[in-house]
């Protein structure tokens, strides 16, 4: 609105201001409408939504069911993707199913804050009658959160769990509680009359005993646990890029923050891979914040990591540590690949320009992640690889680097992988610019890093390459027989890596 030195300033009705300038008198103000009409600003055009729920319904777009359905078209499509859900409905019940009331909680779909969920599809996995009456766990819901995108793991860790935050690159800062580290002295396999011949038991062996029994117990306490929750995350994908030996492991967590470290360390499904998803063959039940129980057999402290190679399955108790739930599929892949006849390597592996591969064998800590990670050569995985007749394969989908003292002069691929979606563990941050100070050790030596492995610009997707040209031994051993840089031949080699050669890092525990 504008009006001249002492003239009047008027409103047509359109909102443009005219004057009209009477002599000697100061300018009155009227408005002229003639169309009886509210002032509209044409400057910006108008939503189309009646009311803010509406408006914030056109935020959100529904995801088109993951893939067309093969040959059926039209309304009929919706159908069938109705069937799948409800499929997929009940295989998360049955893995949820208590063993001792022998029925699966009653699962729905989704978060129960969202207000948009109206009528839940509700599924309950009945796998006998009841044996034993009904208690309050079987009248409630479980919302099951399936697959969700780091965007909304995000929302649900910054909405839900104390200690998550976004760092001033968009990582998600977070906490995983008392434990820093994994805990190998808490990590048990059942002892069957299978595992009993196959595995490595006794002395110097990094396998302790527990039995089938006591698995159960644990397993009970930890499904009793998250059907208690609200909601839990559950994720499906695969390991292993090799197609031919690929393996399907569904984990379900209470955290989002393990959900996002898992989505980020395994290999994440296609829809349409999703869509074709069935039975997992191997599951995890991290409770990691619900403790084991002392009074029970074997357990020597509040933390169990346990694992049932004849199940399949692997449960959690008293340790919100991610990197157990990583090294526990692991150790399943070293018991399920050379069964194959393929040799599982806990190595870092990149390959030159002329397709030249390197391994890097070593402990925790000796520069698999930050060796193979290399901006000349190609990653193709930077901790967990398979070997085969034809050449190698990572097992994983992520990497797990370590940040203390990170900087972006000596190792700019993996600072710059710290963006949106990496999980950063138990870092500390600037609280208002919540910039990382990669070397504050206030909560942890054994800060981390989770991020997609394309996260880092030469990655080889997907991940496999030729058989190995170059093996090398990280040994970090400052004080041992061997110089600290030496060639090995080939009988060298072989004789160093099957004797473990190496030294004890502590650093993560
Ligand atoms: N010369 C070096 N080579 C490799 N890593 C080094 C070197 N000097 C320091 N480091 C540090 O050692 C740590 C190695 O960790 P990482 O590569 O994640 O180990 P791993 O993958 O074997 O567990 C990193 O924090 C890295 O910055
Ligand atoms: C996952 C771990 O192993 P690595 O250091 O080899 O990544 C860990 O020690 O927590």
């Amino acid at each position: 609105m504008a009006a001249n030195g002492n003239g009047e300033v008027a409103m047509n009705g359109n909102g443009a201001a005219t004057a009209r300038k009477p002599k000697g008198l100061l300018p009155s103000i009227t408005t002229s409408d003639k169309h009886h009409d509210v002032c509209h600003d044409m400057s910006a055009p108008t939503v189309k939504a009646q009311t803010i729920d509406e408006l914030h319904s056109l935020q959100k777009k529904k995801s088109a069911p993951t893939t067309p359905i093969k040959g059926i078209q039209g309304t009929f499509a919706a159908l069938p993707e109705e069937e799948r859900q409800k499929q997929q409905l009940q295989s998360i019940s049955a893995s949820l199913a208590s063993l001792t009331r022998e029925t699966g909680p009653k699962v729905v779909r989704g978060d129960p804050a969202s207000k948009s969920q109206t009528s839940p599809r509700v599924h309950q996995q009945h796998v006998a009658e009841p044996a034993i009456s009904a208690s309050d766990s079987s009248l409630k819901f479980t919302h099951v959160l399936y697959n969700l995108s780091p965007a909304e793991l995000y929302e649900q860790a910054i909405h839900y769990e104390k200690g998550s935050f976004i760092t001033s690159t968009g990582a998600l800062a977070t906490l995983s509680g008392a434990k820093t580290g994994r805990a190998p002295r808490d990590k048990r396999v059942v002892k069957d009359d299978v595992t009993g011949e196959e595995l490595w038991w006794g002395k110097g062996s990094p396998n302790i005993e527990m039995d089938e029994h006591t698995f159960m117990v644990n397993r009970e306490r930890a499904v009793d646990y998250l059907n208690s929750l609200d909601k839990v995350f559950v994720n499906d994908q695969f390991l292993n890029w090799d197609p031919e030996n690929r393996i399907k492991v569904r984990i379900v967590s209470a955290r989002a923050y393990h959900s996002l470290f898992m989505h980020n360390m395994c290999i994440r499904p296609t829809p349409e891979e999703l869509e074709d998803f069935g039975t997992p063959d191997f599951t995890i039940y991290n409770a990691g914040q619900f403790p084991c129980n002392r009074y029970t057999h074997y357990m020597t402290s509040s933390t169990s990591i346990d694992l049932n190679l004849a199940r399949r399955e692997m449960v959690i108790l008293g340790t919100q540590y991610a990197g157990e739930m990583k090294k526990g599929l692991f150790s399943v892949m070293h018991y399920l690949m050379p069964k194959r006849r393929i040799l599982s390597l806990h190595s870092g592996c990149n390959m030159g320009k002329d397709g030249d591969v390197a391994l890097f064998f070593g402990l925790s800590g000796t520069g698999k992640t930050t060796l193979s990670t290399d901006p000349n050569r190609y990653l193709i995985g930077d901790d967990e690889h398979c070997w085969t007749e034809t050449g190698v394969s990572n097992i994983e989908g992520g990497c797990y680097a370590k940040c203390i003292d990170l900087s972006r002069e000596k190792e700019p691929e993996i600072w710059n992988a710290i963006k949106f979606g990496t999980v950063l563990e138990n870092v500390v941050f600037e609280e208002h610019t919540r910039e990382v100070d990669y070397a504050d050790k206030s909560v942890t030596e054994n800060t981390r890093a989770s991020y997609p492995i394309e996260y880092i610009p030469n990655a080889k997707i997907p991940c496999v390459g030729p058989h190995p040209k170059n093996v090398i031994l990280l040994a970090c051993d400052a004080f041992g027989v061997l110089p600290p840089v030496s060639k090995l031949n080939l009988a060298q080699t072989m004789y160093h890596f099957i004797s473990g050669y190496t030294a004890l890092v502590i650093i993560s525990h």
